[in-house]
Order: C-alpha cells, then structure tokens, then sequence
C-alpha cells in the first residue's frame, strides 16, 4: 500500500491540473465548468523515488441546496480519512474566499499535514499580491502554476520528505482484473460500484448523466486485486452533443480497451433496449471479457416475467456474446452483487488462456478428421498446424493451404470444438487461419505421425542451416587459399 496525498479545494481552483500534472496523464477531466470533478479520482504518482497515491477529491460547491453537496462533503471526509498528508489548494487570482476558511478549519482538524497551495500565479507580480493569504492563519505556502509547473518541484520536495514508504501488501503480488462497468445512463453503474466496494464512493443521482468522467477505484476480493472502471453511460453518437460528454464516450471506449472483464449493466425494469445491445457490440469488438448484470432485479415483476424469459430474449437479441454469462442482481439493495467478482474471476481465468501446442493440434487434428472442411475449387483444403498466438482473449493461428476458402461456418464449427475440449466457456476466442505452403498436413494422420512430421521438418530446417554453413566455410577457405 503506497501513502495517499489527498488534494482538496473548492471548485475551479486547479485540484485536476495538478492531480494531472502529479500523475502525469490527462486522466482527470479539466474544464472551466465549477464542480466539473464530481468524485473522487486516484493516479500514482512518484517523486524522489518515493511513490504515493494521489486523490483528486470532488468539487466541494458550497450552495447547501446543491445536491450533491452533501455526498461530496461524505466523500471529501472518506478522502481525508485515508490520506497522510492533504494539499489544501487555492486559487491565486480569485483570492481567498470565505470557503477557504472553513476548509481549512476542516483539513486542520483532521490533525494530518497541510500544505497550502496557491495556485495560478504565473508572474512576480502574482506573487507580489499574496498576502491575504496569510489570513487563513498559516506560515507559509507554495505559490505554483499547475498549469505550467511552475513551484510544483519546490511542493513535491516537502511533499514526500514526510510521507511515510509504501509497504507491501500481498494483494499487489497478484495480477490484477482491470474491470469496466458499460452501460445506458441511469443503469446503476455507480450504484454497483458502491456495492462492491461497500462505502459510497462514487456520487448516484436519480439525473442520467450524473458519471461525468471515468474514475478508478481498487477492491481485493480472495485475494485477487480487481480495478473497477467506473465509466460514464455510453450514449447514442447523434445524442451526444455537450463537449464534457463526448470526452467521457470516448474515456468509456478506452476503458472498454484497457479492461479484462466488462461489466454490461442493463436496466431489467426498463427492459433490454437496442441501445444496451449496442454497448454490448462494443465490448465484443475489443474483444473483453464480458458478464451481462440484468440489475434493477428488485424491481422486475418476476411474475409476469421471469429470468428464463429475460435471458432468452437477451441471448436472441446479443447472439454475438454468447460466451457472456447472465446474472440477475440488484445494485440497489445487494442481491448476488457478491458474486459478480466470482464471476468477473472465472471470466478472466478463461481469458488468459495457455493451452499446448500438442493439444491444441489434437484438438484440431481431430476435429478437422472428425468433419472434413468442403473441398475448395475441387481441391482439398488442408489444415497444416495451429499455434495459441496471444492470450486475452486466447487467440490461435490455422496453418491452411487456402486461406480463404475456410467457410464461416466451418470456422464456426473449429471455434466450438475447441470451446468444447479445452474447455473455454466464457471467454471470446479468436481465430484465424493463414497460408502455409508445405508437406505438414497432419489431416486424417494419428498423433505419432504428427509428431514424426514435427521432428522431419526439423531436421530438414537443420540440415539446410547446416549445408549452408558448410558452403559459407567453403567459400571462405577458397577465398583464404586464393589470397
Ligand atoms: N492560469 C492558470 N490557470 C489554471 C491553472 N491551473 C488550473 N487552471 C485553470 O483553472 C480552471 C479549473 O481547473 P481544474 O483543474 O478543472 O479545477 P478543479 O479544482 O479540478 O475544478 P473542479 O472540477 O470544479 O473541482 C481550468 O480552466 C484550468 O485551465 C494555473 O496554474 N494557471
Ligand atoms: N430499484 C433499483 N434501483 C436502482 C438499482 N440500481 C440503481 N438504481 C437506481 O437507479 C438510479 C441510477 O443509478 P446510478 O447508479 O446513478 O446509475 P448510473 O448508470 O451510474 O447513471 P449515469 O451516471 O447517469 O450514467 C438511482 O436512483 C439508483 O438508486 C437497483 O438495482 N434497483
């Protein structure tokens, strides 16, 4: 576990330019809108060689009949509550305000190091203008620019000087599950991730669009460490229309491209709508892991409909995701909300796949004996070898005379064996075949002559880098004796 530096301040002072320039990453979302970091962001930051992890809490508004004000003031608690030193940051060119006080009334009592931090100044004559600042009834602070990095080093120094080392937990030996939860707005994405990690850290508002941005939160679950990716709803590209939103689709996609297992939430009261199809599409062409969440299960009048029904009409309608199992949960109340890191598990144990090459070449082997592919332009189509190329998703090459001519269907036909032998039930697999000229054609052949042909082949490759060397030596003891 690395210590955590929470940065605190009311809205628009600059908290997500410095947590971007600390973590050095364009992860927090930077905008001129107050309030516009709504959560709580975490990024890894290092300096002196000293690693720490830095919270961008949310905009802390300062109207009481906000809404959110509340939430925020929970999380900026929670924040504060995990951190060994906070960074009170003020803005520079709009001066002190009366929230700054009772900020830094709040951070004192935490009884934990501040740093004072007023941001924006570019100029001696910035800097020249200060003084107010001392009215907070502190010593010093460090003037900076966390848009230019001006003062940030002089910050750091002091910064880590006083934070304590990391200490290793054994949580971080393990491979982590990095986790998006997709879905429509209004979904329940935050509402499930507050059920997994069983303290509200992610702002839920009854208004779609309430996830602005992507933020990263860790659980340890049986002692696997798993990353959720809280995403902002995915929406309809014609819909989109506000600057902030197409940042979050486009931080969504990406969260889709970094993550293991995508969690598809649907709204099972509402129904499974095209659009949740869609989101589905797109986690099958990045080729995740996926588990379907029908949530909001609370809800659903199991009478009139019941899971069967639902997950027939899902499997009809999201044919390509056939590997991605179902659950019925309820992110509001719990219900098998504990078993979707089960699940996310088993998805991605599946997902990074190694099988042996024998074994796979058994396997193919004797499926192609099993059924012969149809023969293309009157030949025979030949299957040479296969090899497991990548894992995440598992991923093998077919060795094939003719390429093209392998039939979808027969491709199809190859994708279920070797769903059904290895086996692989949850995870997309890929497969492609490709052109090999040679005289491995191991169709209709036992495993013995496979082997046998393996072994020829190598000896041939042998034999040929042998002669070759042999020529070369010739050639230059020819060379020798001539000169
Ligand atoms: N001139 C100048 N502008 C800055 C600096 N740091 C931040 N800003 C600007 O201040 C505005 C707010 O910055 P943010 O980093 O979004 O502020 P925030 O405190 O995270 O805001 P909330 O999301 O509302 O909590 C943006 O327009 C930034 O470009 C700085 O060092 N100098
Ligand atoms: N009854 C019921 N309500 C739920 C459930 N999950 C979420 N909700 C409610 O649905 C509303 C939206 O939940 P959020 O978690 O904010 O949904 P979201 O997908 O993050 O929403 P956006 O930020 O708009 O994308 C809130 O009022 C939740 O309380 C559930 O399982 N059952």
């Amino acid at each position: 576990m690395k210590p955590v530096v929470a940065l605190v301040g009311r809205p628009n002072v600059g908290k997500s330019t410095l947590f971007n320039r600390l973590i050095r990453d364009r992860q927090a979302l930077v905008d001129d809108m107050p309030g516009v970091t709504r959560d709580r962001h975490y990024g890894e930051a290092r300096w002196d060689d000293k690693a720490f992890t830095v919270i961008d809490t949310g905009g802390f508004l300062t109207e009481d009949d906000d809404y959110f004000a509340a939430q925020i003031r929970d999380q900026l608690a929670v924040a504060v509550a995990q951190a060994s030193a906070l960074v009170l940051i003020l803005d520079g060119r709009a001066g002190l305000s009366p929230f700054d006080h009772d900020l830094a009334a709040m951070l004192r009592k935490s009884g934990k190091p501040v740093f004072y931090v007023v941001n924006k100044i570019e100029n001696q004559r910035q800097l020249d203008d200060l003084g107010d600042f001392y009215d907070l009834g502190i010593e010093s602070f460090y003037p900076v620019s966390a848009e230019h990095g001006i003062g940030v080093a002089d910050l750091l120094d002091d910064l880590v000087a006083g934070l304590p080392d990391a200490v290793e937990s054994d949580m971080e030996d393990n491979e982590t599950v990095r986790i998006a939860i997709v879905g429509r707005p209004n979904v329940g994405k935050s509402s499930l991730a507050n059920q997994l990690f069983g303290s509200p850290r992610v702002v839920v508002n009854e208004k779609a669009g309430t996830t602005r941005d992507a933020i990263e939160l860790e659980v340890c679950h049986k002692g696997r460490r798993f990353v959720l990716v809280d995403t902002a709803g995915i929406r309809r590209k014609g819909k989109v229309t506000e600057k902030l939103e197409k940042f979050s689709i486009l931080k969504s996609l990406k969260s889709l491209e970094n993550c293991h297992v995508a969690l598809i939430l649907i709204d099972a009261a509402e129904g499974i709508t095209d659009q949740d199809i869609t989101i589905a599409g797109y986690a099958e062409k990045k080729g995740c892991g996926a588990v379907f969440l029908l949530n909001k299960w609370d809800r659903v009048d199991k009478q009139e409909k019941g899971e069967k029904a639902y997950i027939s009409e899902l499997r009809q309608m999201a044919k390509f995701l056939s590997y991605a199992p179902v659950m019925t949960v309820s992110a509001l109340t719990g219900q098998r909300c504990h078993r979707i890191l089960d699940m996310a598990a088993n998805v991605y144990e599946e997902y990074g796949f190694r099988i042996n090459t024998g074994t796979l070449n058994r396997i193919i082997a004797d499926a192609v004996q099993r059924e012969e592919p149809s023969l293309h332009k009157g030949r025979r189509l030949k299957f040479f070898y296969a090899t497991q190329v990548a894992t995440r998703p598992p991923c093998f090459v077919c060795f094939v005379n003719y390429p093209k001519a392998v039939h979808f269907s027969y491709e199809r036909y190859l994708v279920n064996q070797l769903r059904q032998m290895i086996p692989l039930n949850l995870t997309p697999i890929r497969l492609y075949f490709r052109e090999k000229t040679g005289r491995m054609d191991f169709s209709g052949k036992t495993r013995e002559n496979e082997r046998i042909a393996l072994k020829k082949e190598r000896i041939t490759t042998k034999r040929k880098k042998e002669r070759k060397e042999q020529s070369r030596r010739k050639r230059q003891r020819d060379g020798n004796t001539g000169g």
